[in-house]
């Protein structure tokens, strides 16, 4: 079975990939489809984009899409990057501009007030069904350098006191296990058992 994921974002991509593996499942991110639109993050919530993604290509393509909006909720910012996360330190920015913007902001905040966390809102859209919506959280810290170099995005700066690693210097499999991204999954699919066992009643 394939399914398609709606980002653009190869770290995510992979993460996906990783995640169905087991179940047997390919993973298809837009980078495999020529010409796909950007679909315009015009929502307030993780959920609220994430839905946006999952419809706009499910409608377009006429098959089941899962679509994933994240981001890093920083407690001493009142919550920004939040759902600015990939565009904080500007458009065409990189990861690193914007962990390095981070940084900055959180130059003179103490270490006892540098809670974060990871959100990511799942959204599965499928053709004459009702969309599915989950979100996932993990909590951490925000570092004052970075630290490893797996995963992507925020990854290297945001670290996890339980492990003392940061989300950068985990194994994909280890970061898989505990992620935002991870618990939203497993929550996604959850509900699509759920789905099924009603469909299933006579
Ligand atoms: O596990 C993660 N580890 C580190 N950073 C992360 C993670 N998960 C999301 N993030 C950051 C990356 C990006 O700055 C933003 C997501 O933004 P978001 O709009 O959802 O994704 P995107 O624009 O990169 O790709 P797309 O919209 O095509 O799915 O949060
Ligand atoms: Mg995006």
């Amino acid at each position: 079975m394939k399914i398609l994921v709606a980002t653009k974002n190869k770290g995510k991509a992979k993460e996906f990939q990783s995640m169905f593996e087991n179940l047997g499942v390919e993973i298809l991110s837009l980078n495999y489809i020529e010409g796909s639109p950007d679909v315009e993050e015009t929502g307030v919530t993780f959920e609220e984009n994430a839905i946006l993604k999952a419809e706009t290509i499910s409608n377009q393509m006429n098959i089941p899409v899962i679509a994933d909006d994240s981001g890093l909720e920083i407690n001493a910012l009142e919550g920004r990057p939040g759902v600015y996360s990939a565009r904080y330190a500007g458009i065409h920015k990189s990861d690193e501009d914007n962990m390095k913007k981070v940084l900055e902001e959180l130059q003179d905040v103490e270490d006892n007030n540098r809670d974060a966390q990871f959100v990511c809102a799942l959204a599965f859209a499928r053709p004459q069904k009702e969309t599915l919506v989950v979100k996932g959280e993990c909590k951490g810290q925000i570092l004052r350098e970075k630290r490893g170099s797996e995963g992507f995005g925020y990854d290297p700066i945001f670290f996890l006191p339980q492990l003392n690693r940061s989300m950068a210097e985990l194994a994909k499999e280890e970061k898989n296990k505990i992620s935002h991204r991870a618990i939203a999954l497993e929550k996604l699919k959850k509900l699509i058992n759920e789905e099924d066992l009603l469909w299933e009643k006579p």
